[in-house]
């Protein structure tokens, strides 16, 4: 009988090109993904050791990072870009992929937008695939049963020169999530739990897997969110395994196989699952059923406590480690121990990024938006969406009326104010729920508080002004 192995090391093993007695392996990478911040380096690199692209039509690129969202400023293209270094960035990465022979979707193409967001999208992300960028989130397109991650700027150069990349074996780790996840709580509040179980460090080294019941009945705008924070539990690796729903997904989109070379992968598609007793690393349980939205209070994803809960106490904390960490976020944050996450008042709302800014994150902030008004104590309301494609989709179903009539900004497909690279940013002191991954010190802008949720529970506090238990009063 065939040994039983996991996803995980069908997709190494299938691309294991060679491996040394020092435990190096050598794995053959499919798709290159580029977008506009790690890349130059990569392609000074080429450059300067006279190479060239080995495989131009496996790489894809985009600008999202410094572009800007605003209608005004995005209508003449890069050369509209008021910021000069973000110009510069821009501009060059449209020289980088010219002179390289790289395709682009430059700024005005409706398939441009967040590198995540339009993987998947224009199936350039397949499942079995090997797919690197540079950049951390590259677990997203790990919902698709392909082995993505992140890589740095010389390993990006060395991926575009031999189409390999020489790296460390990781070890696996299942994250197994059965029952039904309550109404209005979803994938977002699922990885945001399991970060505040497992730590930021937790899960580095390893490749998550999450399976179970619950992860089958996600949508793969589900299945991405949560694979998107996999490196947010330190693994460069979040996977889910292939089935029809995956490959629904993928049918007819722009890059995906057709004809008889369809029928041939969507074959070696159905057997990108772990096997029956395969054996992880690691494994962790959760039951769906008892989760609850989830806000982040602290500057780490890790900081997370439910809607209806309060800030934890650092006097309670007998790690004094983890107790000067907990003072410190409660500092930055300007928050106290004890306080009722319901009564936390914001003062801007971003619902965007590559974790929630697919059409179901869209439609889903809409319907918590419609009828109502956006609370006049909040500055900026901003809804971002992931890609053109997304954003017309969008305004083909009426949610930009929706939000705009209750007074949110619609704008242009990019990172925007997921990280304060463009001109979307928070001030000083400013208090924003966010629907994306990441709430570091200074992230969204220096000095800017950011409280890390699902895109619902976004709206719902851009219409109260504070948090709300979306389960309970909505
Ligand atoms: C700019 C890039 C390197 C970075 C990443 O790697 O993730 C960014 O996308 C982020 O989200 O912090
Ligand atoms: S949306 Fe945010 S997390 Fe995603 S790639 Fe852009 S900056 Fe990084």
């Amino acid at each position: 009988m065939a040994i039983a192995r996991t996803l995980f090391e069908k997709l190494w093993q299938r691309h294991l090109v060679d491996e040394t007695a020092e435990g190096l392996s050598l794995l053959y990478i499919d798709r290159q993904l580029v977008h506009d911040v790690t890349s130059p380096q990569s392609f000074e690199g080429l450059r300067l050791s006279n190479r060239k692209v080995l495989r131009p039509e496996t790489v894809l690129a985009t600008a999202d990072h410094n572009v800007p969202t605003t209608t005004l400023e995005r209508s003449s293209g890069a050369a509209g870009i008021v910021d000069p270094l973000s110009r510069i960035q821009v501009d060059q990465l449209s020289r980088n992929c010219d002179e390289f022979g790289i395709s682009e979707y430059k700024l005005g193409d409706k398939r441009q937008g967040i590198i995540h967001v339009i993987g998947p999208e224009q199936g350039a992300t397949l499942p079995g695939m090997t797919v690197v960028a540079g950049d951390s989130h590259t677990s997203t397109h790990g919902a698709f049963g392909a082995l993505a991650f992140g890589v740095g700027a010389s390993e990006a150069e060395h991926v575009l020169a031999t189409q390999c990349l020489s790296m460390r074996r990781m070890k696996s780790m299942l994250v197994k999530v059965q029952g039904d996840l309550p109404e209005g709580v979803t994938a977002k509040d699922l990885i945001l739990w399991i970060i505040g179980q497992v730590g930021t460090a937790g899960a580095t080294g390893y490749a998550i897997e999450f399976a179970g019941d619950t992860i089958q009945s996600l949508s793969m705008e589900g299945r991405m969110t949560l694979c998107n924070m996999a490196i947010e539990a330190g693994a460069r690796v979040g996977l889910v395994a292939v089935d029809d729903k995956t490959i629904d997904y993928v049918r007819g989109r722009p890059l995906a196989p057709k004809g008889d070379d369809w029928q041939r992968a969507v074959a070696y598609w159905h057997t990108l699952h772990s096997d029956e007793g395969a054996q992880f690393d690691r494994s962790l349980e959760v039951d769906a059923s008892c989760l609850r939205p989830m806000v982040s209070w602290g500057t780490s994803p890790e900081m997370v406590v439910p809607v209806d809960g309060r800030i934890p106490n650092p006097a309670l904390q007998r790690d004094s480690v983890r107790r000067s960490d907990m003072e410190s976020a409660l500092a930055y944050m300007g928050l106290g121990p004890e306080q009722a996450i319901t009564q936390i008042r914001l003062d801007k709302i971003f619902i965007g990024s590559c974790t929630n800014a697919r059409i179901e994150d869209l439609r889903s902030a809409a319907a918590i938006v419609k009828g109502k008004r956006v609370a006049p104590t909040i500055k900026l309301a901003l809804v971002v969406p992931g890609s053109g494609l997304v954003k017309e989709q969008a305004e083909r179903e009426g949610l930009d009326t929706v939000f705009t009539d209750a007074g949110f900004e619609w704008r242009e497909p990019g990172c925007s104010m997921c990280l304060g690279m463009n001109a979307d940013r928070l001030g000083k002191g400013e208090r924003c729920a966010s629907t994306s991954n990441r709430n570091f010190e200074g992230r969204q802008g220096a000095g800017g508080r950011t409280h890390l949720v699902s895109p619902s529970m976004a709206a719902a506090a851009a219409i109260a002004g504070h948090f709300v238990d979306i389960t309970q009063n909505w």
